[in-house]
């Protein structure tokens, strides 16, 4: 069947979830049926919308409080024919979750498209192994670290800082969200300067790394700037792909003049997701709707750094970043707060197929970003052969001021 299916968690006063279930289903379809002649209802049958599922969950009491009323929660999962709309996300959304999205507690969870569907959406165009194949790197999570306090300041000190975090070893350096095109570091200027510091240093040291450049300015301003960047050599663009819309990157990733990957950053995100009664899930907003879009990485807050995520959602990205699909694989970055400290649990929770991202983490570290890049690169190593960073830290000094300073959260066997 060609239809696009919604999961939706909803918390509803009146008690009937099979009612409430029926009723979207034929609000954001066919409207009203029961009334309509039956040669109607034969000719709309196509269009009608499906309840798949009503579940009915188990509600806690503090949810009746918050809301000042006594609520049923329920999982009601409903298929739309693809009949119904064009096949890219801003009608598919606006089917299944527009004027419902205004409509009381109701949450979408999970989108599950047909193969039809599907086909209508680009993914990642280089994804997991396309950039483990361009950085060469296979076994191990990659490590990216972040610029900061770049504005402001002038180009000479962005490559200077660029140089730093390059030479501590990590293999991408992404601009911050909040760098965007300005006088001081123009965005072709940081892509130009970028990749005259990372060929020296990759000439000085054998160590290749990415710079992902911030691709900002107005929605339509912005193929023509990531082309540009195409072909002065940008390694990966970073994209707020939430301040502008979902298809926006898709229309970004699908154009075959803008061979680059996209690095989607959660900026803004957050005002759709974190309600537990409305809006988004982060694992389908961050994982999968930003995987079948383009996004090559996912950047999303970690279970336990500065703007920590619930874990399940967190590892709900990661899972869906990564499952089996026709899609390539999207990197999960789990950020936000990030320090060496924390890598066995990232490795223990994302795995190889991660990317660990931090700033403070690496710029903080009292040897400066090259000695944050080697406490990490320390970490990673001691992690993936199985010896506690509390072991590694006699024989690396980086890493035992790192762990000094922010501590480590070891992962017993
Ligand atoms: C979830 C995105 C994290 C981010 O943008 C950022 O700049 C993190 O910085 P640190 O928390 O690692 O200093
Ligand atoms: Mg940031």
């Amino acid at each position: 069947m060609s239809e696009v299916i919604a999961t939706y968690l909803v918390h509803d006063a009146k008690g009937d979830l099979s009612k409430k279930a029926e009723g979207i289903a034929l609000g954001l379809t066919v409207g009203s049926w029961t009334d309509l002649p039956l040669l109607e209802q034969e000719q709309l049958k196509a269009h009608k919308g499906r309840v798949l599922e009503v579940s009915q969950l188990e509600n806690s009491e503090k949810t009746n409080q918050y809301l000042g009323k006594k609520v049923t929660k329920g999982k009601i999962k409903i298929a739309y024919p693809s009949i119904n709309y064009s096949h890219d996300l801003p009608a598919i959304l606006t089917t299944i979750f527009g004027k419902l999205s205004l409509d009381g507690e109701v949450k979408l969870v999970d989108l599950e498209l047909s193969e039809d569907v599907k086909s209508s959406f680009p993914g990642p165009a280089f994804g997991v192994s396309g950039i483990r194949e361009a950085l060469g790197i296979y076994n191990r999570p990659l490590l990216m670290s972040i610029f900061k306090g770049v504005i402001g300041r002038d180009l000479t000190y962005l490559k200077d800082q660029l140089r730093q975090q390059v030479l501590g070893g990590v293999d991408l350096v992404k601009d911050d969200e909040i760098l965007f095109d300005n006088p001081l570091t123009p965005f072709e200027d940081r892509i130009i300067a970028g990749k005259e510091v990372l060929k020296n240093v990759y000439e000085e040291t054998g160590h290749k790394a990415f710079y992902a450049v911030n691709l900002s300015g107005k929605t339509f301003e912005l193929k023509d700037k990531a082309k540009r960047a195409a072909e002065l050599g940008a390694n990966v663009l970073l994209f707020n792909v939430f301040a502008y819309g979902l298809d926006v990157l898709q229309s970004l990733a699908e154009d075959p003049e803008i061979s680059v990957p996209i690095m989607a950053h959660p900026a803004v995100s957050g005002a759709s997701t974190a309600s537990s009664l409305y809006g988004f899930s982060s694992s389908l907003l961050l994982g999968k709707l930003l995987r079948i879009s383009g996004a090559d990485f996912s950047l999303f807050p970690s279970p336990y750094g500065s703007v920590a995520l619930d874990r399940n959602e967190a590892l709900g990205i990661a899972e869906n970043c990564l499952k089996e699909d026709v899609f390539k694989k999207s990197f999960p970055v789990p950020s936000a707060g990030i320090h060496p400290g924390l890598v066995p649990l990232l490795i223990q929770d994302f795995g190889n197929d991660s990317v660990i991202n931090a700033g403070g983490g690496v710029h903080g570290h009292p040897n400066g970003a090259i000695g944050g890049g080697r406490a990490f690169r320390a970490a990673i190593d001691a992690t993936l052969k199985g010896i506690t960073l509390k072991q590694a830290s006699t024989s690396d000094e980086d890493l035992k001021l790192a762990i000094d300073l922010w501590g480590a959260k070891e992962v017993c066997k």
